[in-house]
């Protein structure tokens, strides 16, 4: 199979998890700081570590195959490529910020005012569509301290927990994408052989990491309870256990709900319930 390359972030935010993921994929690299450029010893794959803002560019191009970037600077950059999945890490949200003593209140009290960002293009593409004439003051890092510097009066800029903008004195006004890390192809890319075989295995990582193993021990009076709990398993193991009328139940469960299916199974008799992570899922 002819090798390919696929472009992740260098360091910063993507860079932990996206080796990560390829790792659990099954892939065997080096990941020095140094190199640009690893080759993967057992799957014809090669890695360059790039800065995020290059990915989609590079994608586009074909100078790399695949890559793995945030939604947020796909859009930004505005190409053409193929979306192969979602996975799942490096969530955040692009939002608009004012000053908690502001006087703007509805987008367009925004009208003359200026807002400083590093993503230009998708907050013009929001201000045109709502009809805003604004001056976009292009920077390229530490946008929250703007405001406070006298350089704007909102800023527009990558949202996790709030916390960057609450420390400088700022408040949300206005989300205008949702953004998470994605594996994106050049057009064309997802009919190539090796690039369906990593896809299936990252995906049966991903949804692994969405579900977890569950042992619970049973009374055979309360395993119908329990069964009724398990919803969509087509059909959870059931194993004898050396005391009478008792069974061990093997199920998997999605993380999502756990704690709440948890606390129903325990409720509907389960006991000795051991968790315990996945690896691989493969359907
Ligand atoms: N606070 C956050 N929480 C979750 N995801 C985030 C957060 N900040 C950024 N991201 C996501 O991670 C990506 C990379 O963020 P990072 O801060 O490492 O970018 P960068 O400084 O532009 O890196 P580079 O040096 O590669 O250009 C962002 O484009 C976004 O998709
Ligand atoms: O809502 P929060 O959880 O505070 O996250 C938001 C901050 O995270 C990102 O910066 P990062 O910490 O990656 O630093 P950088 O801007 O120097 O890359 C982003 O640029 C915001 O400033
Ligand atoms: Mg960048």
């Amino acid at each position: 199979m002819k090798t390919i390359k696929i472009a992740i972030q260098k360091s910063g935010r993507l860079n932990e998890k996206s080796v990560d993921l390829l790792k659990k994929s099954g892939l065997s690299f080096e990941n020095y700081k140094s190199s640009l450029i690893s080759p993967v010893n057992n799957f014809p794959l090669e890695i360059l570590f790039l800065r995020d803002d290059d990915i989609p560019e590079y994608v586009q191009d074909g100078i790399a195959d695949l890559g793995i970037v945030g939604e947020n600077v796909i859009a930004e950059k505005e190409v053409d490529v193929t979306y192969l999945q979602k996975l799942g890490f490096g969530k955040c949200s692009l939002k608009l910020a004012i000053a908690n003593h502001s006087d703007i209140n509805v987008l367009a009290d925004l009208n003359g005012k200026s807002i400083a960002t590093s993503y230009p293009v998708i907050l013009n593409n929001f201000l045109q569509e709502n009809n805003i004439n604004a001056e976009i003051r292009e920077i390229s890092g530490s946008v929250e301290i703007s405001t406070n510097l006298g350089l704007s009066d909102a800023i527009f800029d990558i949202v996790s927990t709030g916390g960057t903008l609450k420390s400088n004195g700022l408040k949300p006004f206005a989300e205008v994408m949702r953004s998470e890390a994605v594996l994106i192809g050049k057009n064309g890319i997802a009919k190539n052989p090796v690039v369906f075989e990593l896809l299936q295995r990252i995906q049966s990582v991903l949804r692994a990491e969405q579900t977890k193993y569950v042992v619970m021990n049973a009374s055979k009076e309360n395993l119908p309870a329990i069964l009724e709990l398990l919803p969509g398993i087509k059909s959870p193991t059931i194993v004898p256990l050396a005391t009478a009328d008792w069974v061990a139940v093997h199920t998997v469960i999605p993380e999502k709900d756990f704690w709440d299916k948890i606390n129903r199974l325990k409720t509907a008799g389960a006991e000795g319930i051991v968790v315990l992570p996945i690896e691989k899922i493969i359907l």
